[in-house]
């Protein structure tokens, strides 16, 4: 199946000559939930903003069910509902009008029943009548996800949904999503956070320095998390690993104070009890010894850092 959104070889370099994306390609899929996940600065936002039409890109091409988001931007955006990080609405409207009015600025005809429905599904029926500035920051950020699903869009873009969320509210906006998803809508969050990837994702890309530097399943790296490490630490330094050792995928670390052999927890052999012979038949005398399960954090730091 041809994929929902189409980022081929994108770039962007702002006014001030600041490059915040080089050459960035990703397909996302019908109906996937894909986590963008990235350090302050990655280029998280200035990427869904050039997808969702507000920023112009400087090269490269987007397509959203097939069109081009410059030369077909009406049929685009449709098809698109933004969560922004930030409100920007007008604090003296209701929650009712503020709702309906964004339906209304994507070309949809009035539909109260919808409203209705995505109100309640947000928990904010009983506020509204009420006017912005009157909701908690909470509520207001439930706000954001109405609006953003008031023309009931294909494709939902969460730019930082939990930054300074409590756990609660947390909870019930991945209920939301989760809801979402199962009626087809595909989903894109942005986010720092690694555990919420990992908690919602189908996929999660990582973007840093304006450059995708991994796109994969997150069952696929979940078993990179079943991987494990042994550390061990030398009695004497080694300058390099003996070519006796050379079979064994060894790194050393420390200044050659320790050797480090990842292996993976679910082989048959896990090549340990023949590692530790070989050492001990190189003459190589061992202070301690300690295992370490990787985790995504880990591999997050890892590709994040070997791209710096
Ligand atoms: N209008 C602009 N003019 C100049 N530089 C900009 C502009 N908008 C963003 N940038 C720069 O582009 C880079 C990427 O910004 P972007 O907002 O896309 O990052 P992000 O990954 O969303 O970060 P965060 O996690 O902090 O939201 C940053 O270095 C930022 O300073």
């Amino acid at each position: 199946m041809a994929p929902i959104v189409s980022v081929s070889n994108l770039s962007k370099t702002y006014a001030s000559g600041f490059q915040a994306l080089k050459g960035v390609s990703l397909d996302i899929e019908d109906g996937e939930i894909l986590a963008l996940l990235g350090p302050n600065g990655a280029g998280k936002t200035t990427l869904i903003s050039i997808i969702c039409g507000i920023v112009n890109p400087s090269g490269g091409k987007v397509t959203v069910g097939g069109y081009d988001v410059i030369r077909d931007f009406r049929q685009t955006r449709a098809m698109i509902g933004l969560v922004p990080q930030e409100l920007t609405t007008d604090a003296f409207e209701t929650v009712w009008n503020t709702v309906s009015f964004s339906r209304g600025l994507h070309g949809q005809k009035p539909d109260p029943a919808h409203i209705e429905k995505v109100l309640k599904d947000l928990s904010l029926w009983d506020k509204k009548d009420n006017v912005l500035r009157e909701l908690s920051g909470g509520m207001k950020r439930r706000v954001l996800i109405a609006k953003a699903l008031s023309h009931e869009p294909r494709i939902l873009f969460l730019d930082e949904p939990t930054a300074g969320v409590d756990v609660n509210l947390r909870k019930s906006m991945w209920e939301v999503v989760e809801r979402l998803r199962a009626s087809g809508v595909t989903i894109i969050l942005t986010t720092h956070y690694i555990e919420e990837a990992e908690e919602i994702a189908d996929r999660i890309a990582v973007i840093n320095g304006g450059e995708i530097l991994l796109v994969e399943d997150k069952a696929a790296l979940m078993t990179k998390l079943g991987r494990k490490q042994l550390r061990v630490e030398l009695a004497q330094p080694l300058e390099r690993v003996p070519d006796t050792l050379s079979s064994y995928d060894l790194r050393l670390e420390d200044e050659g104070h320790r050797l480090i052999y990842d292996y993976d927890t679910s082989a048959d052999r896990t090549g340990i009890t023949a590692l530790l012979a070989a050492l001990a038949e190189a003459g190589i005398r061992l202070r301690d010894i300690s295992t370490r399960q990787s985790s995504l954090e880990d591999i997050f730091v890892e590709i994040v850092g070997a791209a710096r």
